[in-house]
């Protein structure tokens, strides 16, 4: 039976598109268009999440030696961006398919004018028929502003759009229980949303052109299926990769999404880095919070410690007892205020239950 996703979004990893030799494979690129169009004609959205900047742009200049590590990466990006986004326009064109440039850095999602703009655009775009390819924009992303790699890209842009499947594409069937190289190593079909820990079985180790690892991967479709969209890992090198993972006829490793949450929630769930202050709570709050089946707010009495400053509509950190992060949420007002009322009966919540996002997996 056919998967019945609608909006997918499709993340092709540095190594798929990429030859040994360092330089892009126009061949794969060519064919996974042609999938794309062939998920188009079934009336489908797609957003392609695409790398490859960098390797097409060493298909055009070469970086003087003497060029620092950041500043070659940015020229090799910025030469490269137009030759991949040529080639995708080119190849689409053949379909009489259109496609638009998105390129974002980290902190377009942890503003919420940035966000909401960028996802105001990625709506007017489906709704014209035109297949968003989106990558990070190299050329500001340095060091500590980047993301992770595009897996966290794609992660977001998953979130930011409601999804119904994110479909990432790397060298590899899936995720493994051992070292995929090994041949007693097994590929796990399933991942449930309760499971915590990879690092028994994924490795920190890296494909050649890669830049998270598989690690980082499965913490990120993690998180995704934890907010209610699908992801499944798949091996962007297989033909017909993309239909045949809809149509559940390859192998592939897939994320059961949980219950859907709020819109508010899975923007607040990846707002991390935004937090501007921490509250630690006692073991009572934690228990109620985390209550299956129950919405229940931060209120003040729960709370032991504040820090940091924050205002109001400001991301907090939630942390345990233990000082261990449990969540994220939108404080309803200033850290003046909550220490005025820190660990007081009968007051308004410091975070409502709309705008708080519980999970064991915020690193
Ligand atoms: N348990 C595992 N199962 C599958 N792959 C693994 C595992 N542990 C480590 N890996 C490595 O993760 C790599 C894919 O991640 P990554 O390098 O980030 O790829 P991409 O560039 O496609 O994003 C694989 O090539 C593989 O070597
Ligand atoms: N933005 C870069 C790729 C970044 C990246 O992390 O790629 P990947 O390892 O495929 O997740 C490029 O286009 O070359």
């Amino acid at each position: 039976m056919a998967l019945p996703y609608h909006r997918i979004i499709v993340k092709i990893g540095s190594n798929v598109l990429t030859q040994a030799n360092g330089l892009p494979d126009h061949a794969r690129i060519g064919h996974l268009v042609e999938q794309i169009a062939g998920l188009k004609k079934q009336g489908k959205e797609v957003i392609v999440v695409s790398s490859g900047a960098v390797a097409s742009g060493r298909s055009l200049v070469q970086v003087p030696e003497k060029a620092d590590a950041v500043t070659s990466r940015q020229v090799l990006a910025a030469v490269g961006q137009v030759k991949l986004l040529a080639t995708y326009a080119e190849l689409l064109g053949h379909h009489e398919l259109l496609c638009a440039q998105v390129l974002v850095t980290k902190e377009d999602f942890r503003d919420r004018q940035h966000y909401l703009n960028m996802q105001n655009c990625f709506r007017a775009l489906l709704q014209n028929s035109i297949i968003p390819i989106v990558n990070e924009n190299d050329v500001i992303s340095v060091t500590e502003l980047m993301f992770t790699d595009n897996d966290e890209l794609a992660a977001l842009v998953a979130t930011m759009l409601n999804a119904d499947a994110l479909l990432i594409l790397s060298n590899v069937d899936g995720i493994f229980n051992g070292n995929p190289q090994d041949p007693a190593a097994e590929l796990i079909p399933e991942i449930e949303p309760t499971t915590t820990s990879f690092s028994s079985f994924v490795t920190t180790q890296r494909s050649q052109f890669g830049r998270g690892g598989m690690i980082t991967k499965c913490h990120m479709a993690h998180k995704v299926a934890q907010l209610g969209i699908a992801v499944h890992i798949a091996n962007g090198k297989t033909e017909n990769i993309l239909p045949r993972l809809l149509n559940q006829e390859v192998v592939n490793t897939r994320f059961l999404p949980s219950k859907t949450a709020s819109s508010k929630k899975k923007w607040i769930a990846h707002s991390d880095l935004a937090a501007k202050g921490a509250v630690q709570i006692n073991a009572g709050a934690k228990a109620a919070l985390t209550e299956p089946h129950k919405a229940t707010s931060l209120l003040p009495v729960g709370i032991l410690g504040i820090m940091g400053t924050f205002q109001k509509g400001d991301i907090i950190r939630i942390l345990d007892e233990t000082s261990k992060p449990i969540g994220l949420g939108m404080a309803e007002y200033s850290s003046d205020k909550a220490l005025e009322r820190l660990g007081h009966q009968n007051q308004k919540p410091l975070v409502h239950y709309d705008y708080l996002f519980l999970s064991a997996e915020i690193s």
